[in-house]
């Protein structure tokens, strides 16, 4: 989000300045864009224009402190304990926020005089991009920021980097413009930099989506500079971990810049990231965004996680295996082998129970291992995080120990055995050692080191302890000295330790021989408090045991944390296999309870499912008690035959065609990504790309009508697909009028089966393309069953051979509750139309058969005088009045009243 900086005042405007807002704007001019977190005492205030945005965004009062030019500046506050809340809001809302903290003690800025300012500086930029604080992000997802880079030489490449902070992962990949839609769409980020250059280029060639603008931060040209980004990434990364002259022009400039950019964001603190993954672009299933949009396969369609293919089948156990299962729904892979690795994995856990039982067990005490190394990188971990890492390395011992045992161990399960029996051992026994089983969040109050741990520590604070006991005796010959009983010695914030005594009893101490020992502090209403000179001693003694005990648990917070990040890169990659044996043994839970099938995965054309269910629809409709239609597939083809075949799928409203057309896309996704899938069995060859297109949407608010989004969904199909690809595609050419939306139905039809040849599912409503059958040797006509009964359709969710010949709109019409008079008038005219269409008239004549029939503006069908005879009858009956006899042949009367209306 844009935010108008506020001026930079000029020499003249700061001249008039207090010596504080002088030194606000010195700040605030160095960081456009941000909102300033300026911190005062126990607040961080906001001021001018930034004052306004925030109090209006977080519902903070508005107040004004002093004038600047004449005006009252706006000013607002945020408490610093309950800072992270506010500031989660800001960046929910996309705004930026620099935190300014004071960086020296005011008794230092005191010595420089008394009207000197307490030096302040921004330590962390904080974006949507950068979070890495728990209350900030989502357990169970990623958080990326991404930098899209530009490189003119002749022609113009572009890359993409990406990179999650908060857990150091990071990627970079070369594209073609065509590919960043698709690509931005698969990896959704939470900001995404690039230059007002790239920017301005992207939005000429009608490339820079709407949707980007809300999350593009603008990066500054030099941090953008491939040169300039390629010395970033020699000075960031050892050349035995990283060597930049690997990556592509726009790749350096990509990576680099995203890689500047963090490091200006957290101020020289150094964030753990990783070594990029090169994505090679034809290592995924291409998903273009309107697919994944129609499959719902992360969200759905409004949004939700709820109905989503990923919530549907996410068993895992541990955050970390959450985010990465949803990186796997997102790009299911393309290399046969590859999936077949992942398969077998998943089938081995698949087939002992037992085993997955105990994994899954020792799996949920693994905590997010990848993010608190992160935070503790950055200087904002704490003792939690540590215990957090001791807890995930000897999960990870325990899990290799268990597998080490077991017979047959596929190659994946063999790798992420030997990763996780490397675990280092002495860490995880140290952190155990060291920290106390309930731990504080932050490390600055101590108490979290064990006791038993460091003989000095235990020392100090039984200096503590002894001493308080002291204060104990203290109060207990105070109260025989006083003979007051209810004389209590207490602590707070401010006073430190005292001596209080109820309002009755404090004159007594204020006068001889009390007074003698007892000073007087302060009054209350009901109570008075004293110092003694002893107590005062005690206090510092106290103190000073306590500042010492909490100067060796910084020192040993900050060893272990030391340790721990010395061993980075392993523990990183300890996480990613502790996260991947979550998700394989999650998807044979999936796989083994929902009774899915291993799909074969070759590198053929086939796809051939029987008894397919949809993942989602199926635990829907499970959930309501009835049980879920399995259908079959067939599209395979051959390079022998011109390619796949396409089935013409018809059949009427409300009987499944969307349903089985998504069904087919989602085990393929499912089956690519290497899980086992819903149906009994499943033959696919790899999918390079999928397309799908099911159920309409505007695009109002980018000025696209249901119809135009419709076309340049198609064209991109039509366009982009090739022989290995899987299209899906619901009711083409609805949105327009009939004979204008049948023709390009036609076409693409036979564009698809001539030219693509490539696997595709096609449902519609044109009953007229199922003639195509004869003509195109690789098109089939496939219909969804019904059933008439009393007149009522029943949907069998049944895909069976041939086409329908009806779409039973009018019978789904009065299901939907459209008026009685209405379906009566659609009847006549529906009879009308099919006797004619029966008889040799051309469709011309058809249409012009409605000229013969009575306008339905002009004469309504007669509208009957109550709502119905069954209605007209009830009103009729008087239950006062009716002998049993009576009442029970009215029902039977009911009963036949209903029949009848049935009939009709
Ligand atoms: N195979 C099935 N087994 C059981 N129920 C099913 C099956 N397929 C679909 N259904 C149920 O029928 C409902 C309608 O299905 P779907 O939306 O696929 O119909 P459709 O033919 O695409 O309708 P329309 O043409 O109106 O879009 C689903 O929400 C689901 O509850």
């Amino acid at each position: 989000m844009d935010q108008t900086p506020i001026e930079a005042p000029t020499s003249a405007v700061t001249a008039g300045l207090t010596p504080m807002m002088a030194q606000y704007f010195e700040i605030k001019a160095v960081n456009p864009g941000y909102l300033l977190f300026y911190r005062m005492g126990d607040f961080y205030e906001l001021f001018f224009e930034d004052a306004e945005i925030a109090s209006a965004a977080l519902g903070i009062v508005l107040t004004k402190r002093g004038k600047h030019l004449g005006e009252d500046i706006g000013m607002c506050g945020v408490p610093i304990h309950a800072a992270n809340d506010y500031l989660n809001k800001l960046i929910k809302l996309g705004h930026r926020v620099a935190i300014c903290e004071q960086v020296e003690d005011p008794a230092e800025a005191k010595k420089r005089g008394s009207k000197s300012v307490v030096k302040r500086d921004v330590v962390r930029l904080v974006t949507p991009g950068t979070l890495t604080e728990d209350d900030h992000l989502d357990a169970r997802s990623a958080n990326y920021l991404a930098a899209l880079a530009m490189v003119r030489h002749g022609d113009t490449d572009f890359a993409l980097a990406w990179a999650d902070i908060s857990t150091g992962e990071t990627f970079v990949a070369d594209l073609s413009a065509e590919r960043l839609a698709d690509e931005l769409a698969r990896i959704g980020p939470a900001e995404l930099l690039l230059t007002d250059q790239t920017r301005q280029a992207l939005v000429e060639r009608h490339l820079f989506a709407p949707a980007w603008a809300e999350i593009a931060a603008s990066l500054a040209p030099e941090i953008a500079d491939s040169e300039a980004a390629a010395e970033v990434l020699r000075r960031t990364f050892s050349s035995d971990v990283f060597d930049p002259s690997i990556l592509s022009r726009a790749g350096r400039a990509a990576f680099g810049s995203l890689v500047g950019y963090v490091a200006q964001s957290q101020k020289g603190r150094s964030a753990p990231l990783r070594a990029p993954v090169l994505q090679a672009s034809d290592a995924v299933m291409a998903i273009d965004a309107a697919t994944r949009s129609s499959l719902e396969i992360l969200i759905t369609q409004r949004g939700q996680a709820k109905g989503s293919l990923r919530q549907s089948i996410d068993l895992t156990v541990t955050a970390p295996g959450a985010r990465l299962l949803a990186n796997r729904l997102a790009a299911p892979l393309r290399d046969g082998r590859a999936i077949n690795d992942r398969l077998d994995a998943v089938a081995r856990l698949v087939d002992d129970s037992l085993l997955r039982a105990r994994l899954r067990t020792s799996l949920k005490a693994a905590p997010d291992l990848a993010r608190a190394l992160s935070r503790l990188s950055l200087e904002r971990g704490g003792p939690r995080d540590l215990a957090a890492i001791g807890k995930s390395v000897a999960a990870a011992l325990a899990l290799s120990e268990d597998l080490a045992t077991q017979p047959d161990l596929t190659p994946v399960l063999n790798r992420l055995c030997t990763t996780l029996a490397a675990a280092p051992r002495g860490l995880a026994s140290e952190l155990a050692l060291a920290l106390d089983d309930e731990l504080p969040l932050l490390g600055r109050d101590g108490g979290f080191v064990r006791t038993g741990y460091d003989a000095t520590l235990d020392e100090e604070r039984a200096l503590g302890s002894e001493t308080r006991a002291v204060v104990a005796a203290l109060q207990a010959r105070l109260m025989d000295e006083t003979d007051v009983r209810s004389l209590k010695i207490k602590h707070n914030g401010v006073l430190g330790y005292f001596v209080e005594v109820p309002a009755s009893h404090g004159q007594k101490l204020l006068e001889a021989p009390h007074r003698e020992i007892f000073i007087h502090r302060q009054t209350l209403a009901n109570a008075m408090r004293f110092t003694t000179t002893e107590l005062a001693e005690l206090e510092g003694r106290i103190a000073k045991a306590n500042d010492a005990a909490l100067a060796i648990e910084t020192r040993i917070f900050t060893a272990l944390r030391d340790a721990v990040l010395e061993r980075t890169g392993e523990l990183q990659g300890l996480a990613d296999a502790l996260a991947e044996l979550d998700v394989t043994a999650a998807l044979a839970e999936v796989s083994a309870t929902r009774f899915y099938c291993r799909p074969q995965v070759d590198d053929s054309l086939a796809f051939a499912i029987v008894g397919g269910r949809h993942p989602v629809v199926e635990q829907m409709v499970r959930a309501e008690g009835q049980s879920f239609v399995a259908n079959d597939a067939d599209l395979s083809g051959s390079e022998a035959l011109g390619g796949g075949k396409l089935w013409l799928v018809t059949g009427p409203n409300m009987g499944g065609k969307s349903t089985f057309l998504r069904q087919n896309a989602l085990i393929a996704i499912l089956a690519q990504m290497g899980c086992f899938v819903p149906a009994e069995s499943a033959h696919i060859g790899v999918v390079d790309r999928l397309f799908s297109r099911v159920g309409a949407s505007d695009d109002i608010a980018h000025g696209r009508s249901t119809f135009m989004v419709e076309m340049v969904e198609t064209a991109a199909i039509l366009n982009r697909a090739t022989r290995y690809s899987l299209v899906v595609l619901d009711e083409i050419g609805r949105g327009t009028a009939t004979f204008d939306g049948l023709s390009i139905a036609w076409a693409s039809v036979e564009a698809l089966h001539e030219t693509t040849g490539c696997r595709a599912l096609f449902a519609t409503h044109f009953h007229e393309l199922t003639s195509l059958a004869k003509t195109l040797s690789r098109v089939a006509n496939v219909t969804m069953k019904v059933r008439e009964w009393e007149g009522e359709v029943v949907f069998l969710h049944e895909v069976g051979p041939g086409a329908a010949d009806r779409s039973y709109g009018i019978q789904v019409a009065r299901l939907a509750g459209l008026p009685a008079p209405v379906i009566q008038r659609a009847r006549q005219v529906l009879d009308v139309l099919e006797q004619r269409s029966a008889g040799t008239a051309s469709s011309k004549d058809k249409a012009s058969v409605l000229d013969d029939l009575p306008l339905f503006a002009h004469h309504p069908a007669p509208a009957p005088k109550s709502q119905d005879p069954i209605h007209e009858a009830l009103d009729a009956v008087r239950p006062d009045d009716m002998t049993p006899k009576q009442a029970i042949e009215t029902l039977y009367e009911l009963k036949k009243l209903r029949d009848d209306a049935r009939r009709r």
